[in-house]
């Protein structure tokens, strides 16, 4: 039997000098699914977050990623892992703003041979593939030379997307992408999301506040639900 794409076992976690953030005795996420993960700020989901890309480590427990514990992984060897497996869309997109739309799309497939020859394969060149990608998103062929810090919130974020999707990483987590939108771009924006997450065939973690959201994902948890150290409050 396949096992799940994340495994959490046990985990917790405190920021230094901190009472203990998260207590999660199990979580899991399959291949292919999509998950809607809310809570109110400051409850800790980006850090997990953090966490299920390596990026801290929790004082106990494992996280697992295609079943490999990240923390037996030196620091180098995780972040190589993390860009091979993990595309990330971020709430404030962290494009970088001095490159072009291309260059950012495929800036992945620069720190990953992985996600290089996956892009390669799939559409023929890396260039290819930010082109078949920016096309899906809904993302006009005259914008890819365009410096990144001269678009439209809508438009960043479909670069910030296609960026997280190049070379089809097993999971793409996606932290509040949608909260600079209206409504019906933000449902928009979300169906292409999924269309190229089944695509790729990738699971999708995405993290927000809008409820409203959260019935168009293959399922629906509050963290508080999860997190044995979560306060009264945030159930
Ligand atoms: N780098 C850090 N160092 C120390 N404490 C931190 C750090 N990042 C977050 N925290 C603390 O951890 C707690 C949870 O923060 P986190 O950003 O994970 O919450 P969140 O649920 O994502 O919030 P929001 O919805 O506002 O983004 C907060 O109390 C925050 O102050």
């Amino acid at each position: 039997m396949t096992r799940p794409l994340i495994e959490l076992a046990d985990l917790g976690f405190a920021w230094p000098g901190q009472t203990e953030l998260l207590d999660i005795p199990s979580f899991t996420l399959q291949h292919g699914e999509s998950l809607f993960l809310k809570g109110p700020s400051g409850s800790g989901k980006t850090t997990l977050l953090g966490l299920l890309g390596g990026v801290q480590l929790a004082q106990r427990g494992t996280v697992r990623l295609l079943d490999q514990a990240l923390d037996a992984l030196s620091p180098a060897a995780r972040d190589r892992f993390r860009v091979d497996h993990t595309g990330y869309i971020f709430q404030q997109f962290n494009l970088l703003p001095f490159l072009s739309v291309r260059e950012n799309v495929e800036l992945p497939c620069r720190f990953s041979r992985l996600r290089a020859q996956r892009a390669g394969q799939r559409h023929g060149s890396i260039d290819g593939a930010t082109a078949a990608l920016l096309e899906h998103l809904g993302l006009a062929p005259e914008l890819l030379g365009r410096r990144a810090d001269q678009l439209s919130i809508g438009q960043q974020q479909r670069v910030a997307a296609a960026r997280a999707l190049i070379g089809q990483p097993e999971l793409v987590i996606a932290d509040e992408p949608t909260s600079a939108l209206d409504a019906d771009s933000r449902e928009a924006f979300l169906q292409l999301l999924f269309a190229e997450c089944r695509a790729a065939g990738a699971s999708l973690l995405f993290v927000s506040h809008d409820q409203s959201l959260a019935p168009l994902f293959d399922r629906s948890l509050s963290l508080a639900e999860l997190n044995r150290a979560a306060r009264p409050q945030e159930a």
